[in-house]
């Protein structure tokens, strides 16, 4: 029998970044050993992103970069995706879990820059700063009061109050803003804030509606004509959640009618994939509309430790296979052992699988130190620690057997 193949060398493992994720990710992985790193400063599509993930085994991206099912099919040799944002609906997530790549993202890394784009946006719409700007820049001296606010006492409607929606919370409440939110899920009420159970209600009763819901099936047009409609007094909407939740055209037309009294949008249906590309949106030149470029995590405080933070899940799995974080494949953590060699197997979760390892395990006169076994409802995750010094052709072995979809060995 062969010797024990052990792990695939760093030097060897392509790591593509994409849109210009934060230095700090770059400097982890190279700090840990991983030299083949590409770069590139926008988000990639079609043959040229299906091109440079042919032999890529990790992918970083940003909210931009579509990785749908045909394109993880395409990347045979992919082992994980790290999302450096929040959100991870631009990964086709189960067709991900499928292939046995790991997906991770920054859960918190950009809350604050977020929360805080939210606050100042609420008084400069609340002002209707967008329209004295302009007046200004164009010579206009325009010092009327009229429809200006302070934000102090007035009712902020939060719709998502998951991190994001309650840090908004927080420092709306130390600007004497009153919040009421609304989540599907029961959550716990910071400070003063109040739940309200009917969208209907908190859209009519406040005076700003912040959306903070992530991007999925069932938030996609969540504000559409109808619920646009329930804004009939100039009340506020911000958006910094996904482009497609809120229903462009209906917003657009709410606006000129009045019925929405201003807008901050930070995100959109159709977004540029990088700065070469033009922009353009139904709600462009609209009287007190702030529209800002996807920029709501964008802060170097933000970046730089989103980078820190994807970039350690991705090593943490690619050298230990530990999965904790994982949005696709299940979730394990593992002590590591002394004196051992690390076995990681992913399989459809079918019956039988987890028995038909032990046996060939067994087979091979190989002793088992460590197992552990997570599942999902379509993907079994094991990791096997064998003791040091066994010879087999372990790697093989394990690959032969049915409903097997990626197996490594770590070390
Ligand atoms: N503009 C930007 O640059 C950024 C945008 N985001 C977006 O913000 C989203 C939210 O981020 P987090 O607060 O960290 O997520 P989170 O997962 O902590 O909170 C989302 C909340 O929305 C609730 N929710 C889900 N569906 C809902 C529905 N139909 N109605 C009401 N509530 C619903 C959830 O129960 C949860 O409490 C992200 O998924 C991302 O899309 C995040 C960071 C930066
Ligand atoms: O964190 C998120 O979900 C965001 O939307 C931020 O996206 P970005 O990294 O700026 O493309």
């Amino acid at each position: 029998m062969s010797p024990l193949k052990t792990s695939f060398p760093k030097g060897k493992m392509k790591i593509v970044i994409l849109e210009s994720i934060s230095q700090s990710a770059v400097e982890s992985f190279k700090k840990a050993g991983y030299t083949q790193i590409e770069q590139y400063p926008g988000a990639l599509s079609g043959e040229e992103l299906d091109e440079v993930l042919k032999d890529a085994k990790v992918v970083c991206v940003r909210s931009k970069t579509q990785l749908t099912e045909e394109v993880i099919q395409k990347a045979k040799k992919l082992v994980a995706i790290g999302c450096f944002c929040i959100g991870t609906n631009q990964v086709d997530l189960d067709a991900a879990n499928k292939a046995g790549v790991c997906v991770f993202n920054a859960p918190f890394s950009n809350t604050r820059s977020v929360a805080e784009l939210v606050i100042a946006s609420a008084i400069m719409l609340i002002r209707r700063i967008p329209d004295k700007d302009k007046a200004a820049h164009a010579g206009e001296w325009d010092k009327d009061s009229t429809n200006a606010h302070e934000i102090r006492g007035k009712k902020l409607g939060v719709v998502g109050y998951g991190h994001i929606g309650s840090q908004v919370s927080i420092l709306a409440e130390a600007m004497g803003l009153k919040v009421f939110y609304y989540d599907v899920e029961n959550k716990l009420p910071l400070g003063n804030a109040e739940e309200v159970t009917d969208l209907k209600t908190l859209i009519e009763d406040c005076d700003l509606i912040t959306l903070h819901v992530p991007g999925t099936n069932g938030t996609k047009n969540l504000f559409d004509k109808q619920v646009l409609s329930w804004f009939n007094k100039g009340q506020m909407l911000i958006n910094m959640s996904r482009g497609n939740v809120v229903d462009i055209e209906a917003l657009k037309t709410a606006l000129e009618d009045g019925r929405i009294g201003g807008a901050a949008v930070d995100v959109f249906p159709e977004e540029p994939k990088n700065k070469a590309e033009k922009f353009s949106s139904p709600l462009q030149n609209i009287s007190n509309v702030i529209l800002t470029p996807h920029i709501g995590g964008s802060t170097e405080e933000a970046q730089w430790n989103i980078g820190l933070d994807v970039s350690a899940k991705l090593i943490k799995y690619i050298e230990s296979g530990s999965s904790i974080g994982s949005h696709s494949i299940p979730e394990l953590s593992l002590p590591k052992m002394e004196d051992t060699h690390r076995i990681l197997h992913i399989h459809k979760n079918v019956s039988g699988v987890l028995s038909e390892i032990n046996s060939k395990i067994s087979k091979l006169d190989v002793n088992i130190l460590g197992q552990y076994l997570s599942t999902n409802i379509d993907v079994g995750y094991v990791v096997l620690d064998i003791a040091k010094n066994d010879s087999l052709d372990t790697l093989k072995e394990l690959r032969q057997i049915e409903h097997t979809i990626k197996v490594r060995i770590l070390y």
